[in-house]
């Protein structure tokens, strides 16, 4: 017997006059998921947490919280509690009547207050420091006290729009790690909105890419990012040189095409029914694309050119080669691997490199699928 899912959205649709910002969106959410809306600004994602927190009123469809239906449940009888952005904490209490505020607000005691918040405190990290105000906290801790707020009020889903935003990138790439470990600790089922696909690749255990008002695709990181469904999410989910080409042939998956500049490529098709002639988005990643100082040694992976080194992003260990293909003029971009041969490596010196065709992700131009 399967568990109830703590979320479940049923075809939820919303139209702005005869704009439809959100589309029969269908998904379920078990019980302690860390769950991901990831999309590009416009696409729907604020729009369908604010449903799911009561703020907005859905067009069609049906919005379940451990089974039961919220659409008649006004947005402060839901079990849910939502962080913002801007995190919204009152500048003018201190951390313990922060934390505490909702729990005030169901008319539970001062003194069972003060023990809870104390005990969510503690469970964020933050013992002891009730009394202190609110500008004392680092924005870390802020963030942690946004959290507790939340949590003490024990939702069923908590959700979060956002909340990395308006950090400065050091503070957000250790916050990623935070939340994820606070969402485990809490075993609470986070519902968390983003642009940003590295939060998302980072923290979630399933993520939903929206594009255009629907899912194009729901799943774990891997899966997005090794087996994207559609042409969307492998240019939006990672790093990926896309290229434009025309299919030659296509036989069980496998796929001969030509670029527009006459280079042949072979690559496997991401999903079924390409034939000579169709127009196709193909996607490579950068650590896919294999050097060498001589073409003849890539010559067996069956993609290989040759490209003149137009620019090196020196980051250590992810350094990034950027080649200009000398036969498409296409730009390439590739991890740089840190061994003594490519060391050296400099603007203008020109260099093979070459990927297998599994690698190479082939979709049908223009074509996007929502779930
Ligand atoms: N109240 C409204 N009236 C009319 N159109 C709206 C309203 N709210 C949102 N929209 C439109 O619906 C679409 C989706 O907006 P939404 O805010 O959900 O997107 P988003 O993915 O969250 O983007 P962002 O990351 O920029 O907030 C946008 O085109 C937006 O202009």
């Amino acid at each position: 017997m399967s568990e109830t899912p703590d979320l479940e959205c049923r075809a939820i649709s919303k139209n702005f006059d005869d704009f439809k910002a959100v589309k029969d969106v269908s998904f379920s959410v078990p019980q302690g998921t860390f769950f991901s809306i990831l999309g590009p600004s416009g696409c729907g994602k604020t729009t369908l947490l604010r449903m799911i927190a009561g703020f907005q009123k859905p067009s069609g469809g049906d919005l379940l919280i451990k089974g039961k239906s919220m659409l008649d449940v006004p947005p402060n009888k839901r079990p849910v509690s939502m962080v913002f952005q801007h995190l919204a904490l009152f500048p003018m209490m201190n951390i313990g009547a922060n934390v505490g505020f909702g729990l005030r607000q169901r008319g539970v005691n001062k003194t069972d207050v003060k023990q809870q918040v104390e005990r969510v405190l503690e469970r964020v990290g933050l013992g002891g420091v009730a009394e202190r105000p609110v500008s004392s906290l680092s924005g870390g801790q802020k963030q942690r006290v946004a959290i507790a707020r939340c949590m003490v009020l024990e939702p069923d889903v908590l959700l979060l729009d956002e909340p990395l935003g308006a950090l400065d990138l050091k503070l957000r790439e250790h916050m990623k790690i935070e939340l994820k470990q606070l969402q485990s600790e809490f075993n609470t089922t986070f519902v968390y909105i983003t642009h940003d696909q590295s939060e998302a690749l980072v923290m979630s255990d399933q993520i939903a890419v929206m594009n255009h008002g629907v899912f194009e695709q729901l799943g774990t990181a891997k899966e997005l990012y090794y087996e994207p469904a559609t042409s969307f999410v492998a240019g939006f989910v990672g790093e990926a040189n896309r290229f434009a080409a025309t299919v030659e042939s296509a036989d069980s998956g496998a796929v001969q095409m030509v670029t527009a500049e006459g280079k042949a490529l072979r690559g496997v098709e991401a999903g079924r029914g390409l034939s000579h002639g169709d127009k196709v988005d193909v996607f490579v990643r950068p650590e896919a694309i294999r050097l060498s100082r001589s073409a003849a040694d890539l010559a067996q992976l069956g993609n290989t050119s040759e490209g003149k080194v137009e620019n090196i992003l020196f980051n250590g260990a992810n350094s990034q080669l950027i080649l200009r293909d000398l036969t498409t003029g296409a730009e390439m971009s590739m991890a740089l691997p840190q061994t003594g041969e490519f060391r050296d490596l400099a603007q203008g010196d020109v260099i093979a490199f070459g990927w297998e065709p599994q690698q190479t992700r082939v979709y049908r131009a223009g074509g996007a699928h929502g779930l």
